[in-house]
């Protein structure tokens, strides 16, 4: 069953279900250091008028994994700004003072969304571990993946930073014949170095101050599975000889243990740096760069498969559009011309986190350069006609100020500046249906 666990940020009572666990953070410091210790699926925002609203949507934009919930004073709706906040960052608001009943209900439907979206992103092995691409480099990687599963020898994959190494470990894992078995991930670089024998080899207890009771490693939990060990190349020499032994062996000692201990699992090493010239610096043990290296795969920079790059863009808008943006219609030939022209040095993850910020920035149904993060690429069509520039703009503003205004008419009016009469003209003339509709459509593409 999901913990019933929320963050409430900011000060007031809401008197929350006594069946809820609630942690408390008055300012948004203390939220962001809830978060990033703990985490949450759910957040209750309690918003006062008087509250700094572009700092509440950075937080928000920071923070817009969870699923928040917003209690704010009813004069803050009248305020553009506030209702836009909610728009984009909220599942749910209320106003004070509260009905309990209904709190409640939001609540019960976010956590359940919230582990709707847990269970779709919790690696499995299978289809999950899908290295999206068509470009040559991808569909190559895609059939020595396939190889490499097939048999038992370690990998070691090489790549830029947020290549996407680690899934393709999993697609290694999740092709072999022990995918039912457990596919146990480590960074190298992230663990103490204190720390990091006893995360990886377990210890008995009394091996050290603190070690009450005996402790599995990471290794041994991934008996019948592959375990990856990302950034290898940290690893520390005097743990390099463990591993070999371990490579050599397929058995290990833990730390103050004086039993061996058999583990069949398979192991997966990724690396950023340049194994070879660590071995030439004295940074990495050659014994164990040339035990690791039987298989190897090389997982190519984003930069190197460009035709790759408009096909993952879609890819993640459409795992993050239903529940984060229904109103965005997809990515601007705009927005994709600026995709084919950065170069990408954050590889995949850049380009997930760019594709997150625009479904959150976006102000019209597609996603513009500026969302992205990206400058707009340079015009390389004929000049723009003044008139054609005009109309343009004044598109933009309407669909912009009709987002703004949650589609009410008489606001979008006031915020522009016109009558009613004229916007209805000006609706007409740009092809834009009156928003008395659920939902506003554009009849050009852009
Ligand atoms: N071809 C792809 N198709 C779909 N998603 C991808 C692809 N490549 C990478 N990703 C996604 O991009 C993100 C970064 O990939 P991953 O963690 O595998 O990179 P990495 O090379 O292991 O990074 P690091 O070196 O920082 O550990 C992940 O969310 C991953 O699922």
């Amino acid at each position: 069953m999901t913990t019933k666990s929320i963050l409430c940020v900011g000060v007031g009572e809401p008197g929350l279900p006594p069946d809820w666990t609630v942690a408390r953070a008055e300012t948004l410091a203390d939220a962001r250091r809830h978060l990033k210790a703990r985490g949450c699926a759910v957040g209750l925002l309690l918003v006062r008028e008087s509250d700094n609203c572009a700092e509440l949507g950075a937080f928000l934009l920071d923070h817009w994994t969870l699923h928040w919930i917003a209690v704010l004073p009813p004069t803050a709706l009248e305020r553009p700004a506030w209702r836009q906040l909610l728009r984009d960052h909220c599942t749910d608001y209320h106003t004070w003072p509260l009905d309990h009943q209904r709190l409640r209900h939001a609540l019960g439907h976010a956590l359940g969304m919230a582990a709707l979206r847990a269970d779709a992103a919790a690696p499995r092995a299978g289809d999950d571990a899908t290295l999206t691409g068509q470009s040559a480099a991808i569909t190559r990687l895609q059939r020595q993946i396939v190889k490499v599963a097939a048999a038992s020898a370690p990998v070691l994959i090489w790549g830029e930073s947020g290549s996407g190494k680690e899934l393709a470990a999993q697609a290694v894992h999740a092709r072999s014949p022990r995918c039912k078995g457990p596919f146990v991930p480590i960074n190298c670089g992230a663990i103490p170095a204190q720390l990091i024998q006893s995360e990886l080899f377990g210890h008995e207890r009394g091996a050290f101050t603190g070690a009450a009771r005996d402790k599995r490693g990471l290794i041994e939990s991934a008996q019948g599975g592959s375990i990856f060990l990302d950034e290898i190349g940290d690893l520390p020499l005097e743990l390099q000889a463990n591993l070999l032994r371990f490579l050599q062996e397929k058995t290990i000692y833990r730390v103050g243990g004086t039993r061996s201990i058999a583990v069949d699992a398979r192991v997966i090493a990724a690396s950023h740096v340049n194994l070879p010239q660590a071995v030439q610096r004295g940074a990495f043990r050659e014994d164990l760069y040339y035990r690791l290296n039987v298989l190897a795969l090389d997982v190519p920079p984003l930069r190197e498969r460009k035709e790759d790059l408009l096909p993952l863009a879609e890819h993640f808008f459409h795992t993050f559009s239903s529940e984060r943006a229904p109103r965005l219609k997809g990515i601007s030939s705009r927005a994709a011309q600026a995709i084919r022209e950065h170069d990408w040095p954050g590889n995949v993850r850049e380009l997930i986190n760019r594709v997150r910020r625009a479904m959150v920035m976006a102000e019209g149904r597609l996603i513009l350069p500026q969302d992205l993060g990206l400058a707009a690429a340079a015009p390389v069509r004929a000049p723009v006609q003044l008139d054609d520039a005009r109309i343009r703009a004044e598109r933009d503003a309407i669909d912009a100020s009709l987002l703004r205004a949650g589609r009410n008419i008489t606001l979008a009016a006031r915020d522009l500046g016109v009558s009613r009469m004229t916007l209805y003209r000006l609706l007409a003339k740009h092809g834009i249906s009156a928003p008395s509709q659920d939902r506003y459509t554009i009849v050009e593409s852009e």
